[in-house]
């Protein structure tokens, strides 16, 4: 960040001073011989000597806020080496341990005690009128890891670095939010080292009252922002997008973005697996274990593949098959979450059909999704099974970070013999199989949230509306290469994350225009190549 923050103590608590940039050391205060290159080999070689993940984190932490144009410039080039480090696995370890691994502030803490007066707290941000895009998580659902309270910052904070890397926004022009409501995590609360407050999570009626004082200080004080939503539980990762999300620019990632991602390595690879098959796309079952916030996510954006395909929305609908922790979905189970009513099947009446073997009987799936948190959920008889019905099997295991994924590559890769069409949401090594490299996906929102942000930005978009949404994943799904697609690939390299991103913007800021939901007249008569240059030539580089 060029935000130099440097902490100091009064009265036993700490605070913080800000020293403007550039910050230019004195002749004789350097090292010599300093060449930036070379110091560039130092710093990478100093990363891999280090065999821990966390460490690994803890010393990029360091770097970002000591160099960070060396941290973006490190991580650009060595991205698939770098995202599991600062994002999922290693940024969900982070959060866990965020306490204890607490270095310095970084970001923007608003807590519950500060309603009544959130707008002087979010005004104590240093750079106001730079501000253009923040992640803003309570910290309820961190990945699949659960409440981890005030610890859940880690993840905005790894979800910006993305976002400054992957799409070229200005480092400076982030804020990292976390909420803090309060935990349900008893350990947090009996933590001497927990950084958040000491207490349960506020109830609803409570907790919205704060929401709604703090979207509108937000608004007032950021005019020009975009607001991600993360990790909030899964109800309320629903009910405040629905309450704001056409009041002001916001986004859920894990609802939306995760939507987005999963529609487009699914685009990809439902025709591998219908080219296999002889059957017409139409005809995929997708069965999704897991029906929180992520999984009704992905399941809504998937409602558009097989209406692209022709189907009305409820032959599209019956296409789809949730399972939750009580099994399969349907209407005369019991009472059931708002959010899994749509999807709720009214076609079969029989007692609560529980094991997932039953169920892939049942539904004879040709995809079958994780968004359950549940680790190795997807064992070997599971495998086998969709291995037995499809010579083409998808399956993604999309549960993060890695310990909770519903599989492993390597055992989806031995159990379909090598036929698997495979995407999971934490990174998984390839596979030698008979000869060959298998390649895994990564489904995962990432490829999704840096482009679309990017675009929110430059088209000042007063809202995100789906169609926006629709236009990144389809974005996504288009800019594989040919190379990319004759190894297979369900998603491109992640190396070409910025060529991606500004693609995905392009199409994003083109749906904006659309919906007329834009504020940059300039960007309307543009042709598609000048808006890619305009839009190429915005990203920030290190
Ligand atoms: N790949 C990606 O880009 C993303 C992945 N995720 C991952 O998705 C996972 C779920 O996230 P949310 O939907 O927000 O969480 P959630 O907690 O709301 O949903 C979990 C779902 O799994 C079900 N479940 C739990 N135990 C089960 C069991 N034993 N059998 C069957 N179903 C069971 C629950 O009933 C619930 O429907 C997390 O691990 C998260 O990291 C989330 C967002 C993006
Ligand atoms: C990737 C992500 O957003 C999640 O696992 O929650
Ligand atoms: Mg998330």
């Amino acid at each position: 960040m060029t935000i130099i923050l440097t902490p100091y103590w009064s009265n036993g608590v700490q605070k913080l001073k800000l020293i403007e940039p550039p910050h230019v050391p004195k002749h004789g205060l350097v090292p010599p011989v300093l060449d930036r290159d070379v110091h560039a080999a130092r710093c990478l070689a100093q990363l891999r000597s280090k065999d821990k993940g966390l460490e690994k984190y803890i010393y990029l932490s360091q770097l970002k806020h000591e160099d960070y144009a060396m941290f973006y410039r490190l991580c650009l080039q060595n991205m698939a080496e770098f995202t599991p480090i600062i994002y999922t696995p290693t940024v969900g370890d982070a959060c866990v341990n965020f306490s204890e691994i607490y270095r310095r502030p970084e970001g923007l803490y608003v807590s519950i005690k500060d309603k009544g007066k959130i707008g002087s707290v979010i005004r104590n941000w240093p750079k106001i009128d730079e501000a253009r895009i923040s992640v803003v998580t309570d910290g309820s659902r961190i990945l699949g890891l659960g409440d981890l309270g005030v610890n859940g910052m880690g993840i905005s904070i790894g979800k910006l670095s993305l976002y400054v890397a992957g799409a070229g926004i200005r480092p400076e022009s982030t804020i990292p939010i976390c909420l803090d409501l309060g935990t349900n995590t008893q350990r947090y609360l009996d933590d001497p080292f927990y950084l958040g407050l000491r207490q349960i999570r506020v109830g609803d009626a409570e907790m919205t009252a704060f929401m709604d004082e703090f979207m509108e200080e937000m608004s007032k004080t950021f005019p020009k922002l975009m607001i991600q939503f993360e990790d909030f539980s899964t109800d309320n990762a629903f009910k405040y997008l629905e309450r704001y999300r056409k009041k002001y620019p916001v986004f859920n990632d894990d609802i939306q973005g995760t939507g987005a991602v999963v529609l487009s390595g699914f685009l990809n690879a439902a025709k591998l697996s219908s080219a296999a098959s002889g059957q017409p796309l139409s005809s995929h079952r997708i069965l999704f274990f897991g029906a929180g916030s992520a999984g009704v996510g992905v399941a809504s954006q998937l409602m558009s593949f097989f209406t692209l395909q022709g189907l009305t929305e409820d032959e599209a609908r019956r296409r789809i098959y949730l399972v939750d922790s009580q099994g399969l979905v349907y209407d005369t189970r019991g009472p059931l979450a708002e959010h899994k009513k749509y999807f709720s099947r009214d076609d079969y009446q029989g007692p609560p059909m529980k094991d997932l073997l039953d169920i892939i009987a049942y539904v004879k799936p040709t995809a079958l999704l994780g968004l359950s948190t549940i680790s190795g959920a997807f064992n070997g008889d599971i495998l086998d099974a969709m291995a037995a019905i499809n010579p083409r099997p998808i399956i993604f295991p999309l549960s993060n970070p890695v310990k909770l994924s519903e599989c492993s590559f390597a055992d989806a890769v031995a159990h379909t013999q090598g036929r698997v069409l495979f995407a999971s949401g934490s990174p998984f090594p390839e596979q030698q199989f008979q000869g060959k490299t298998l390649y895994p996906g990564q489904g995962n929102n990432m490829y999704i949230f840096p482009g679309l942000g990017l675009a929110a930005i430059l088209g000042r978009v007063s809202e995100i509306t789906d169609s926006m949404v629709e236009a990144s994943s389809l974005g996504l799904a288009n800019s594989l290469t040919n190379e990319e697609r004759s190894l297979g690939l369900l998603y491109p390299r992640i190396e070409r994350i910025r060529e991606i991103s500004a693609f995905i913007a392009k199409e994003v800021i083109r749906a904006a225009q659309k919906a007329g939901v834009d504020r940059s007249p300039d960007l309307r008569g543009m042709s598609d190549d000048e808006l890619l240059r305009f839009i190429n030539n915005k990203m920030w580089t290190p």
